[in-house]
C-alpha cells in the first residue's frame, strides 16, 4: 500500500493540508475524524464524553486499524498517537508526517482543550502540557517532519506537496 498519514497537534492543519496534498497528488483524501463519526453516529465531543479519554483513545486505535486503503492520504486526529498499535499498523501502509509547529502558533488556533474535544494521556490541561507530551511521539512515528513555521496557509500546502513529491521521487516504492 502507498498511503500518506498525517500526524500532528491539533490545529496544525491535517485536515486542511491533507486535502490539499491528496488534490496535489490525485490520491484518494481520508480524514480519520470522520470516519469515526460515520462508524459510530456521534460528534467527537459525544464520544469522548462518553467514553472517557482512555476509551476514546482505544476506540481510535480500532478505527484507524480498520482502514484500508491504497494511495491515500490519511489525515489522523491529533491523539492518534496514543495508539501503537494504529501507528504501527498506519506506518506498515506508507509513510507517516509529522506537521510540526511552534507551540505559540497553535496557542492561538486551539483555544480550549475541553471544549475542543482535545483528549490528554496524562490527563493534562494545558497545551503547553500536551504539546510536551506528545511532540516526542509524533516525532518517534514520523518519517518525515515539515515544518510550518512562519509559513501562512498557502506555503504550507506547498510546502508539503513539495517536500513529498521529492521524498516519493527519492523513495520509489512509498
Ligand atoms: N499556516 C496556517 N496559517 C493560518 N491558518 C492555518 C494554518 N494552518 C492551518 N490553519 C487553520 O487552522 C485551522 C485548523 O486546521 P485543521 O486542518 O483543522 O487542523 P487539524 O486537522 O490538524 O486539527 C483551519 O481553520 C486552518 O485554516
Ligand atoms: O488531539 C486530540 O486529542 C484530538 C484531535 C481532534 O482532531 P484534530 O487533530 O484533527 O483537530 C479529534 O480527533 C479529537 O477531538 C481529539
Ligand atoms: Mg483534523
Amino acid at each position: 500500500m502507498h498511503n500518506i498519514t498525517l500526524i500532528g497537534m491539533p490545529g496544525s492543519g491535517k485536515t486542511t493540508f491533507g486535502k490539499t496534498l491528496a488534490a496535489g497528488l490525485s490520491y484518494h483524501f481520508i480524514d480519520t475524524d470522520d470516519v469515526i463519526i460515520q462508524t459510530y453516529h456521534k460528534p467527537l465531543m459525544e464520544l469522548i464524553d462518553e467514553y472517557g479519554t482512555e476509551g476514546f483513545i482505544t476506540l481510535e486505535g480500532k478505527v484507524l486499524q480498520s482502514i484500508y486503503t491504497n494511495q491515500a492520504v490519511i489525515s489522523t486526529g491529533g491523539s492518534a498517537v496514543y495508539s501503537d498499535d494504529a501507528m504501527q499498523y498506519l506506518k506498515s501502509t506508507g509513510i507517516v508526517i509529522y506537521l510540526h509547529h511552534q507551540l505559540d502558533v497553535l496557542a492561538q488556533r486551539v483555544g480550549n482543550l475541553v471544549t475542543r474535544g482535545v483528549v490528554c494521556h496524562s490527563g493534562c490541561t494545558t497545551l503547553e502540557d500536551l504539546y510536551e507530551e506528545r511532540c516526542p511521539l509524533y516525532e518517534k512515528y514520523a518519517d518525515l517532519t515539515v515544518d510550518f513555521t512562519g509559513c501562512s496557509v498557502e506555503q504550507c500546502s506547498e510546502k508539503l506537496l513539495k517536500t513529498v513529491q521529492a521524498y516519493l521521487k527519492e523513495h520509489p516504492n512509498c
